[in-house]
């Protein structure tokens, strides 16, 4: 009686799984959007096999979503399960109460003291040299997988970068020359395999756990065992050569001051303690995974619209020109001077939204949500993706239009009503630095290149993406040409 509206058309074990598989087989957030046009209602409750799950879809109940202590929980779902070696769930993007609290607090500190999420000089300084590697590499390179003839693939080429700055703050390590990129791109191919496994149809494995006996999914379950592996032991032996090299009077990173915790807690006989290296190798995975497929993936959409919209790249390159010009790569200064390349990347983040379903919040307790009885154990899906289409709000979602984020002197606007990133206690730690690098890449890039569709290839259908936690554009090549 006290539950949103939703699917009658309900399935032992499956619950309404079908229904959504049958509105959207690929992608759950159209299926869900369908389906409040159908119900006419912007909060949905429906079954996922035998969890109750709530959907809302409007910026009130979402930031209710988002805001309520209550809410904050999270579920346990295949891709966290299988990389649980001892029964419980560690790391921080699955875990919630204290032990997601404590480790996540702990983290943002001990990273921002090494540069990430701040302005910081030295973690800016590295980021110019990455971009100043890609300009390089791509003006010199002949012979590279992601690199040949002239056709750049897109967003592989994006990915090196983010990765090894990150790796920096969190431990430390360096990755140079071909070799560091060859490493680099292991872990984005791991980490981007990873994710495909979090598409709808394995959901099935999430809500139906028996399926995991059954074709396909029994061969899905080796396949994300091996590619968690994969990425576990790029984590372990990380931690294994900052052990083997520990010095507690040189803190050089995040990982090393957690270590030097993890010994503290060893030395005074603490059993209860969360800093242990099986936490350590799920948290350095939960930073690894994202760096290695949200900001690369979020640039490929942008590159494809420079594709279709090649306007929009012109009228970056004069704003570039004008306020930068081209003796100097940009920098983060020039950020609050480029309106329309900032306008630009906010408009990139509504019209793709990259996790359009966040991740999955759950109720911790009974609580009340929107007029609706929500109880303990209950899925909150805060739909990104519904807000970043609302035609209430934005008029015309379908077009991309970064015009919408500028005021009638051309100015960025003061507010921005989009959450690509969430909000509250769960916000995405890396929300600054992404939106750095961002900036970063496309200033740096489009101030040297014009990128353009190679001959004979045919314009990208950008309603077509990979499916998954975050979407994920196709891999495509593009023609990369020097600006004279
Ligand atoms: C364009 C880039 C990115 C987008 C759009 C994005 C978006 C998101 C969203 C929507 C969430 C879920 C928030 C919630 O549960 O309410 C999230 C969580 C998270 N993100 Fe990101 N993210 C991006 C990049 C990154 C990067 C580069 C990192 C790390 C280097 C990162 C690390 C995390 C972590 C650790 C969480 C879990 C936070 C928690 O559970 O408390 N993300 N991100």
């Amino acid at each position: 009686k006290h539950f949103p509206p939703g699917p009658s058309l309900w399935f032992p074990y499956y619950g309404h799984f079908l229904s959504i598989l049958f509105l959207h087989y690929h992608h759950t957030h159209k299926a869900l959007a369908k389906m409040c046009r159908i119900y006419k209602s912007k909060i949905l409750g429906f079954y996922l096999g035998p969890f109750p799950t709530v959907v809302a879809s409007d910026e009130k109940s979402i930031r209710e979503l988002l805001m309520k202590p209550q809410f904050q929980g999270r579920i346990d779902q295949v891709v966290s399960l299988v990389r649980v070696d001892f029964g419980e769930e560690r790391g921080i993007i699955f875990t919630e109460g204290d032990l997601w609290q404590q480790q996540k607090r702990f983290f943002l500190r001990h990273l921002r003291d090494h540069g990430f999420g701040k302005r910081s000089e030295p973690l800016e300084v590295q980021l110019a040299a990455e971009i100043q590697d890609l300009i390089t590499f791509l003006r010199e390179e002949r012979n590279h997988p992601a690199y040949q003839n002239g056709l750049a693939l897109i967003p592989s080429i994006f990915a090196w970068g983010n990765i090894a700055l990150l790796m920096s703050a969190l431990t430390g390590e360096k990755f140079t020359g071909r070799e560091g990129k060859d490493t680099l791109s292991d872990i984005h191919w791991n980490a981007l395999n990873f994710q495909f496994y979090t598409e709808p149809l394995a959901g099935t494995l999430t809500f139906v756990p028996f399926a995991k006996y059954l074709p396909p999914f029994f061969g899905y379950m080796k396949d994300i065992t091996r590619l968690n592996d994969n990425l576990a032991n790029y984590a372990k032996n990380s931690i294994r050569k900052k052990m083997d090299s520990f010095n507690e009077d040189t803190i050089n990173s995040a990982v090393d001051a957690y270590i030097k915790m993890m010994k503290e807690a060893q030395a005074d006989g603490d059993r209860e303690t969360y800093f242990t290296e099986e936490q350590l190798k799920l948290v350095i995975q939960d930073f690894t995974f994202p760096a290695s497929n949200t900001i690369s993936g979020q640039l490929g959409f942008l590159w494809q619209q420079f594709l279709l919209h090649p306007e929009v790249q012109t009228k970056i390159q004069e704003e570039l020109d004008r306020v930068v010009g081209r003796s100097e790569l940009p920098n983060l200064n020039h950020r609050a001077e480029l309106h329309y390349t900032e306008a630009t990347i906010r408009e990139i983040m509504r019209y793709k939204t990259l996790v359009p379903l966040s991740v999955p919040h759950k109720a911790t307790e009974d609580a009340n949500f929107m007029g609706y009885h929500v109880e303990k154990g209950t899925i909150m899906v805060p739909s990104l993706y519904c807000l970043h289409n609302d035609p209430d709000i934005w008029g015309d979602p379908e077009n991309f239009r970064p015009e919408r984020f500028l005021d009638s002197n051309g100015q960025l606007k003061k507010k921005d009503r989009t959450l690509p990133f969430g909000f509250g206690k769960r916000l995405c730690p890396g929300e600054t630095f992404a939106r750095q690098n961002m900036f970063m890449y496309v200033a740096g890039l489009l101030q040297n290149f014009t990128f353009s569709l190679p001959e004979g290839a045919k314009l990208p259908d950008d309603s077509k993406y990979i499916p998954g936690l975050n979407v994920h554009p196709q891999h495509f090549w593009m023609k990369v040409t020097p600006r004279s």
